[in-house]
């Protein structure tokens, strides 16, 4: 595996990520919302560096059921906390074709939140992306397949604390296990 992005690098862009959602809301409080599960190691570093104060919540969204391209994406929201009303920012590990964080900040405007923000680890630098950017990116990165804090294949790999691009062998390899 090579790594993309190490772990002080990381550290540094969550920080960096932090100032600029904070700057921006200017301690307006705000309801957080992990986009589950690939989101989760960003979340719990991200809202610990936050100063606002913050409603936390969880909704999970799967589209890479088995594999490196995209499916039908599947929201459940059976989790998340009452949004209405409220100033929303969206959490997810990474941006690729846009889909899954278009859909989902369409269905938590449908809810009745305020206002609908995005922040992402990671944009891929890739063709064909559909809906508005992110608000806020901490790393722009090469339309490679991405492994590690929090992100997986085929539910593996999320507890790496850098983020690495999986070789072809490894993705056989990883299949076959
Ligand atoms: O921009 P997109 O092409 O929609 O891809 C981004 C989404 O894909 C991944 O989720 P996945 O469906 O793999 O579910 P997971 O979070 O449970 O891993 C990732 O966590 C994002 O939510
Ligand atoms: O590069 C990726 N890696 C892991 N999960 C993903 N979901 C969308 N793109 C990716």
């Amino acid at each position: 595996m090579r790594t993309l992005i190490d772990e002080s690098q990381l550290d540094d862009g969550v920080s960096k990520l932090a100032k600029e959602i904070d700057s921006n809301y200017g301690g307006r409080p705000i309801t957080v919302v992990a986009v589950m599960t690939g989101s989760l190691v960003l979340f719990a570093d991200l809202i610990r560096r936050l100063s606002m104060p913050q409603r936390v919540g969880v909704i999970h969204a799967s589209s890479y059921r088995g594999g490196t391209q995209a499916g039908k994406l599947e929201i459940d929201s059976k989790m998340l906390i009452d949004v209405q009303n409220r100033d929303v920012l969206l959490v997810d590990d990474i941006y690729d074709t846009g889909a899954t964080l278009t859909k989902l900040s369409a269905a938590i405007a449908e809810m009745g939140a305020s206002s609908v923000s995005t922040a992402v680890l990671l944009k891929k630098l890739r063709p064909k992306q559909i809906g508005p950017k992110p608000d806020f990116v901490a790393f722009e990165i090469p339309d490679e397949f991405v492994v590690g804090y929090g992100l997986d294949y085929l539910d593996m790999y999320r507890n790496l604390p850098f983020i690495g691009v999986l070789e072809p062998d490894e993705i056989e390899a990883t299949a076959r296990q």
